[in-house]
């Protein structure tokens, strides 16, 4: 059996909170990523899934547990690893070009292969001819495809994807979607994506990794044996899917519940 690319063994992070006592994110969380394999994590809100992949990415140590890729302790930020989140990494100042070519230059690439792979890049998204645009210029559906760009230039092993397409309208976003499942398929990189979507969830991954309310801990992982590839918009139509849909709800809806119960006690 291939050893897992990234493992999460009884990882724990704590946090001191504000009133000098402690607060536990993450606790004694197990979970694995194979080389190449796309795993949804889902769990309610505030539960602690950022804090997962942080712990991955090297910004946090875990505080008990053990966090591994390449079967190595991660120390500091892993090579080859590539980030999409929330809010756009676009940076405004520079052209569509200049901010994709930016991870290859600050990677010691020369200016021209760098600039090179980047066009390369920006048309594999779908974006040639915006060259020299100014991320203002664009939409937040095009900001997207320019940070896909930014990402997967740099080739990365892994990628870590924090709810990249939660800002963008539903079309926009299920085009997104597909977008990101063509251009992984031929990549081999391994995906941890964090989304409260759960539909989004299910239509991308090989597998769902459902995390308890906080703090987060693995409850269920479920297999996605949809064939691929997949066009998410049909995908979701189908009986297949509304089962998978319906089972892993079962499991997400306790935990979401209970969520809202702490959140209506703190509130109280
Ligand atoms: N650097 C930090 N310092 C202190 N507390 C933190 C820090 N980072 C996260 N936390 C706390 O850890 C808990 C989990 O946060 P996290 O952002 O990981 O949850 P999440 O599941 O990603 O949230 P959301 O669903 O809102 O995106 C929260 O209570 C948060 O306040």
């Amino acid at each position: 059996m291939v050893p897992p690319l990234i493992e999460l063994t009884g990882a724990t992070k704590r946090f001191p909170s504000g009133s000098g006592s402690v607060h536990t994110a993450v606790r004694d969380l197990t979970m694995t990523v194979q080389p190449g394999e796309f795993v949804a994590v889902v769990g309610p809100t505030g539960c602690g899934k950022s804090t997962t992949l942080s712990l991955v990415s090297g910004l946090q140590p875990p505080s008990a547990g053990r966090v591994q890729v390449n079967g190595e302790d991660v120390k500091s930020i892993p090579d080859g690893v590539g980030y999409m989140f929330q809010t756009d990494a676009v940076m405004p100042w520079r052209s569509v070009l200049e901010n994709v070519a930016s991870g290859p230059r600050f990677r010691g690439v020369p200016k021209a292969e760098a600039r090179a792979q980047a066009v390369d890049w920006i048309a594999r998204v779908g974006l040639a001819g915006f060259e020299k645009y100014y991320p203002h210029q664009l939409s937040g559906g095009m900001r997207k495809r320019v940070a896909l760009a930014q990402t997967l230039v740099t080739k990365p092993k892994i990628m870590l994807m924090d709810e990249p397409f939660s800002a963008l309208d539903v079309q926009t976003r299920a085009l997104m979607q597909d977008e990101l499942l063509r251009l992984w398929s031929g990549s081999g990189a391994a995906v941890i994506f964090v989304t409260h979507d759960l539909d989004e969830a299910i239509a991308l991954a090989d597998k769902v990794v459902v995390l308890t309310s906080s703090p987060a801990t693995v409850k269920d992982v479920f297999e996605i044996p949809l064939e691929r590839p997949r066009k998410v918009e049909e995908l979701r139509l189908t009986e297949e899917f509304r089962k998978l849909y319906a089972d892993i709800w079962e499991s997400l809806r306790s935990e979401v519940d209970k969520a809202r119960e702490k959140g209506a006690s703190n509130v109280a």
